[in-house]
């Protein structure tokens, strides 16, 4: 296990200071690398892209040559998310010369669009790289489908297709890796790492075979040095000899052990070829992880740097870990949800006013770094700088870092925080358990600063700030060191010495002696006046490693209590909308059913009802009351002196006289393009008393979702089945034909559906006519002829719905701004509000043309709303003509702890591509004859 070889560089193993990356290869690969892929029909603009792109990643990110031992461009490695694409566009701008043999590679089929659609290629970007990188690459497209790509020194030949254009991008995303792993490696200690599992190379075929899907295998890339295989692993029941030398790769699923805890580990292809010669592996350190996720929305935003698994360090094997985890998770959201200590979905540090209450260790190590079974040393702060195209940690840690403060907070007053460890910290002392574990409770028993070298530079330098974490009780065994290799230390003292400079005590935590770690006084990192410390020659001292401090105070429960409704709350209160702990196998869950408690993982079967109690009247009264007040004052602040509207522009939302529509108080607004021409209406329904307490009417309808389960579930709206996978904030459950809008939502036939939901299609139905009807009479005359083709056409804009999304929220949730513009959709929404108050607004779409002026968010501008609309228990909401979804996106914000929203919309079968599909569509969307019963007269 190489986290515990004994000596490594001179670093002995109880100081732990980086020693569980290497390579377990040793040669080089020959000049020129051939990287074979596949052969058949060529797309000659497919091939150029694909081949510039990798001109580009070589030239930005390390030659052939460097893969053994070179760290040339090691910085540049795992760029943040938008800088994946920036790459793509970078390389666009300016192509290599290329020379074509025309005569073999017509582009018959080539789809401009597509591709460049693939590659996010921007042909406006142009850049010094571009450029430079341009100048010395030569590209010859061969007769034989072989590309010829031609650097100085760097030849390379890659056969391809358009088809294979995905898994170009899955290896340039592997030499990216790779140079990662130089520059990780040039730092570190090196032994023998365990070759990897028979089990693992075929997981990662099967991986690279799932990109490729539906391209013709003609030859298989995929052949495997013998010699990395773990041999003893061979021989396992799921082993086939074929996976290593075919040249058709058998595509099926991977039997996935128990002991892989993530179902896709990535083993970088480099290790797949077929020159016989033998690259790096990439289990290097990335900078960043490669997905962020935007949690502060309903609507998960998924940034996808690289592929969506950095599970880098899955090629590592260690020992089991000797006990069980008290708590751990598939999914980062499960921990965030579940455990009150870690609600951080994208910070290592969790905090509530400034008192650090969970920290996450994970690849994001610095050197230095300590995962030990008592102690735990982590580098914080030291923001990250943009460098080309990747941001590396390289500023100073600033003393007033959110992160900082918090976790200073802890120190100085002898607190506790819980510290939890992701599966790829390059240190895990184990086989890591889960994606997410949760370790102990810890206490701070010293924080400091560091000077630490830039990536790749041995000029610049850094400071860190670092923290040294014991854990709080010492007399359990911590279950993350595997049985036989527990700790033998004798507890020591640290001395400690003030700084005569700045009179701030410092440990002496380096073998080489005590100097000042007070990063603000000019001592610091003397070690004698003038002379600087020698930062390649640091070790931590035995003492200091050793040292041991009691914590004196309680130590609670890191297990959550159980989500449980009291006799004073409903079900759909903030604090009982959260995760929780399985009871029986501790995994942290996320909330995914509306009214159930199940555990995530499916062979634990746990299950809970929750008791949802109806929500009383006059708590609605009340909600009502505070959003009435709220949108008052929001109405006077903007000038608009609507009773339906809160904002208005009304140079983009026309509004029409109110007028009444059965029994509903009505107001229309036209929404309009950039030239003032009217593209859509938008109509709001108002309710009254006496229209939701009629059988049948909101009153009935809200009771009725309150208690009955209709199915209401969170889904998966990004990376799905991946441990940052980001779930919708609201709960849904879609009836009649199956609406695909980016969330993968299942749906009920009508004929299946409960009488409330046809209930509500029939107000809808209605609510639709009567809109579409008194726009086109309200339109006025000279903008029928301007608008939107469709907008007047009252034939397309009557189909009946046949599709009914339920969405439920709790309280906090929300749906962020979003479209109904998927390309199977007819013209209208319609939808019926049940419960809290809630306002729903539209803003222009960016690059529409708009100039309504911009709003920032988190550094984003965003266009500002045009229309703002107040919907309450029992309103309907109609919105008519395509252009609205192509010009602006709409969000809804309800104000309470219960609402309802059942939106029906007219999914066009016609438009599907599958016929499967347009089967589904007409049986489940087909109307139940018993729906006749339901039929509404507006009032
Ligand atoms: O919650 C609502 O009222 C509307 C939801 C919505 O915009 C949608 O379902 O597309
Ligand atoms: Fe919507």
């Amino acid at each position: 296990m190489p986290a515990m070889a004994p000596e490594l560089d001179g670093i002995s193993m109880t100081e732990n200071v980086f020693s569980s990356c290497s390579s377990p290869l040793s040669s080089p690969p020959s000049s020129p690398v051939t990287v074979p892929l596949f052969s058949g029909r060529p797309k000659r603009q497919a091939a150029m892209r694909a081949a510039e792109k990798l001109c580009f990643i070589i030239n930005e990110y390390g030659s052939h040559e460097d893969f053994p031992h070179g760290n040339k461009r090691a910085r540049d490695i795992s760029p943040e998310p938008e800088d994946s694409n920036m790459a793509a566009k970078e390389f666009s701008s300016k192509r290599p010369r290329i020379h074509e043999p025309s005569e073999t590679l017509s582009s018959d089929n080539g789809n401009d669009a597509d591709i460049d659609a693939e590659f996010d290629v921007d042909p406006e970007l142009d850049t010094e790289k571009a450029s430079a990188f341009t100048a010395n690459t030569d590209v010859e497209v061969s007769p034989a489908n072989t590309l010829h790509i031609t650097q100085p020194a760097n030849p390379y030949q890659v056969q391809m297709n358009a088809q294979n254009a995905r898994l170009v991008t899955h290896i340039l995303a592997n030499l990216r890796a790779i140079s990662s792993h130089q520059a990780q490696t040039a730092h570190q200690a090196h032994s023998a790492l365990p070759p990897y599992t028979a089990e693992q190379v075929h997981l990662h075929q099967f991986m690279i075979n799932q990109s490729m899907a539906g391209s013709p295998v003609a030859n298989g890339p995929f052949m495997v040095n013998p010699s990395m295989v773990d041999q003893s692993t061979i021989d396992q029941p799921w082993y086939n000899p074929t996976w290593f030398s075919a040249p058709n790769p058998i595509i099926s699923p991977p039997q996935v052990s128990p002991f892989i805890t993530n179902p896709l580990p990535f083993i970088p292809l480099a290790m797949i070829y077929t020159t016989g010669q033998a690259a790096a592996p990439s289990i290097g350190l990335p900078d960043v992880n490669p997905v962020s996720i935007d949690h502060d929305h309903d609507q998960v935003t998924v940034v996808n740097n690289d592929q969506p698994d950095d599970n880098t360090s899955a090629a590592i094997s260690r020992l089991p870990p000797r006990g069980p985890t008290p708590i751990h998770s598939k999914f980062r959201g499960g921990i965030c949800e579940a455990l009150p200590y870690f609600k951080a979905y994208k910070s290592s540090c969790y905090n509530v006013n400034l008192v650090a209450k969970g920290f996450l260790i994970d690849h994001e190590v610095e050197k230095g770094d300590i995962f030990g079974e008592t102690v735990v040393i982590a580098a914080v702060g030291g923001n990250r700088v943009r460098e080309g195209a990747t941001m590396v940690r390289a500023q100073n840690a600033s003393d007033d870092a959110v992160n900082v403060r918090s976790l200073r907070h802890v120190y100085d007053h002898n607190g506790l925080i819980a510290i939890i460890a992701g599966e790829n910290h390059p240190l895990y002392p184990c086989e890591p358990p889960a994606a997410y574990a949760v370790l102990d409770w810890f206490h701070i028993t010293y924080m400091w600063t560091e000077k630490l070298k830039t990536r790749g530079s041995q000029q610049a330098f850094f400071t860190v700030w670092r923290v040294r974490f014991e854990k709080a009780n010492t007399s359990t065994p911590s279950w993350w060191i595997p049985a036989g290799h527990e700790e033998i230390a004798t507890p020591t003292t640290c001395p400690s010495r003030s700084c005569v400079a700045c009179g701030v005590m410092s440990k002496e935590i380096f073998t080489i002696g005590w100097f000042c770690l007070n990063h603000n006084c000019a001592s610091f990192y003397q070690i004698s006046p003038g002379q600087e410390v020698d930062i390649d020659a640091l070790v931590y001292s035995q003492d200091f490693v050793n040292e041991r401090t009691p914590f004196i105070g309680e130590i609670p429960s890191l297990m959550p209590d159980m989500p449980s409704v009291n006799s004073d709350q409903y079900g759909t209160e903030l604090h009982l909308r959260t995760g929780f702990v399985c009871p029986d196998c501790h995994h942290a869950c996320r909330r995914l059913y509306w009214n159930t408690l199940r555990c995530e993982i499916p062979q634990c079967g746990f299950r809970q009802e929750v008791h949802m109690v109806p929500y009383p009247r006059d708590k609605l009264d009340a909600e009502v009351e505070a959003f009435e007040k709220k949108m008052v004052n929001r109405r006077r602040n903007s000038g608009v002196n609507d009773p339906l509207a809160t904002i208005c522009i009304e140079r983009h939302a026309v509004r029409s006289p109110v007028m009444a529509l059965g029994g509903y108080i009505v107001r229309q607004f036209f929404l309009t393009d950039p030239d003032d021409r009217m593209i859509g209406s938008f109509t709001i329904f108002r309710s009254n008393e006496q229209i939701n307490a009629r059988a049948g009417g909101p009153d009935e309808l809200f009771r009725t979702l309150e208690v009955e389960d209709i199915g209401l579930r969170r889904n998966p709206a990004a990376v799905a089945g991946h441990k940052l996978e980001g779930l919708t904030r609201h709960f849904q459950q879609n009836f009649g034909a199956r609406y695909k809008f980016g969330v993968s939502v299942q749906s009920k036939g009508f004929a299946d559906a409960p009488p409330a939901i046809l209930k509500a299609l029939k107000r809808l139905d209605w609510a639709k006519t009567a809109a579409v009807s008194s726009a086109t009479a309200n339109l006025p005359l000279d903008q029928h002829a301007l608008g939107d083709d469709t907008l007047t056409d009252v034939a397309l804009h009557n189909q009946s719905f046949n599709e009914l999304l339920a969405l439920g929220y709790m309280e906090d949730d929300k749906i962020n701004y979003h479209d109904d513009g998927e390309k199977e959709l007819g013209p209208v929404v319609a939808a019926l509000s049940l419960g809290s108050p809630s306002t729903m607004r539209f803003r222009p779409k960016r690059g529409k043309g708009f100039d309504t002026g911009t709003r920032r968010s988190r550094n984003n501008p965003h266009h500002v709303d045009i229309l703002e609309v107040e919907m309450r228990h029992g309103d309907m909401m109609v919105m008519a003509g395509p252009a609205i979804q192509r010009l602006f996106e709409h969000a809804v914000t309800p104000c309470g702890k219960r609402r309802f929203a059942l939106t029906a919309r007219f999914v066009d079968p016609a438009r599907m591509e599958d016929q499967a599909d347009r089967d589904d569509a007409l049986i489940k969307g087909a109307i139940p004859a018993h729906a006749a019963n339901f039929e509404y007269d507006g009032f």
